[in-house]
């Protein structure tokens, strides 16, 4: 990554600023004028930071991963946090598993007070993708099988869980769940292709 710690955290800060502005966005119920004036102090902070812009969101270091992986359970892999759009989670490696939890928002509400099924397919794909990358290994998603056992409640803590299931060649398949207290809501499987190139 082409950018000093500084420019890091005041980078993942002004996305996790920007995350509570999205919720706040998304539920307000202030007076007609306030939401007015709100939207116009965004739409000015939008050309505010516009102003000198990226290409691309900043990514992070393909080896970031496996760092976190060889330093340990209590040294967890940040997702997302240079995207606002993207669900954060904190994944911790253990061996050839990874865990993370999660308390979802009215941001990634489907059916009512449940989490929408899209966005657990997204977690599922980061738990289990995160994890073959912190193997070290460069792999896509070929395939992913999800199903939704039960709702999957908002605003309870989740615990994302994966693991490393076969190894074939270029193959890499690996499971994960999710889990409200203690039981399963999601399950997913999915197949990773290994490819060349950064
Ligand atoms: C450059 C970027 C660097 C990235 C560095 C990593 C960054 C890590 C970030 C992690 C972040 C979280 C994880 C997000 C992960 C995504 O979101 S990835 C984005 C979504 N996925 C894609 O866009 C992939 C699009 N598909 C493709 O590019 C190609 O189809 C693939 C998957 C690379 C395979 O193409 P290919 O290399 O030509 O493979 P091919 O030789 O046809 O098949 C190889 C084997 O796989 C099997 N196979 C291939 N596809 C399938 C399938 N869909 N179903 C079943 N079997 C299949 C074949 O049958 C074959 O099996 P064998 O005959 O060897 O037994």
């Amino acid at each position: 990554m082409d950018i000093t710690p500084e420019r890091q955290q005041a980078a993942n800060d002004l996305v996790a600023a920007t995350r509570e502005v999205m919720l706040a966005a998304s539920v307000t119920d202030m007076d007609l004028d306030e939401m007015r004036a709100a939207e116009r102090v965004l739409t000015e902070v939008a050309r505010m930071l516009g102003k000198r812009a990226r290409p691309r969101v900043v990514r992070a270091p393909f080896d970031g991963p496996a760092t976190a992986r060889s330093a340990g359970p209590d040294h967890p892999w940040p997702l997302f946090a240079y995207n606002p759009l993207g669900i954060p989670l904190q994944i911790h490696f253990d061996g050839d598993g990874a865990t993370a939890r999660l308390t979802p928002d009215a941001l990634y509400e489907g059916p009512p007070d449940l989490l929408h099924g899209g966005f657990s397919a997204g977690l599922m794909d980061c738990m289990l993708g995160v994890l073959i990358q912190a193997q070290g290994r460069r792999a896509v998603t070929a395939s992913l099988d999800l199903s939704y056992l039960r709702p999957t409640p908002l605003d309870q803590p989740l615990d994302l869980r994966s693991r490393i299931a076969e190894i074939s060649g270029r193959k890499i398949t690996a499971e994960g769940w999710i889990e409200h207290e203690g039981r399963r809501t999601v399950e997913a499987r999915g197949l990773f292709i290994e490819i060349d190139g950064t």
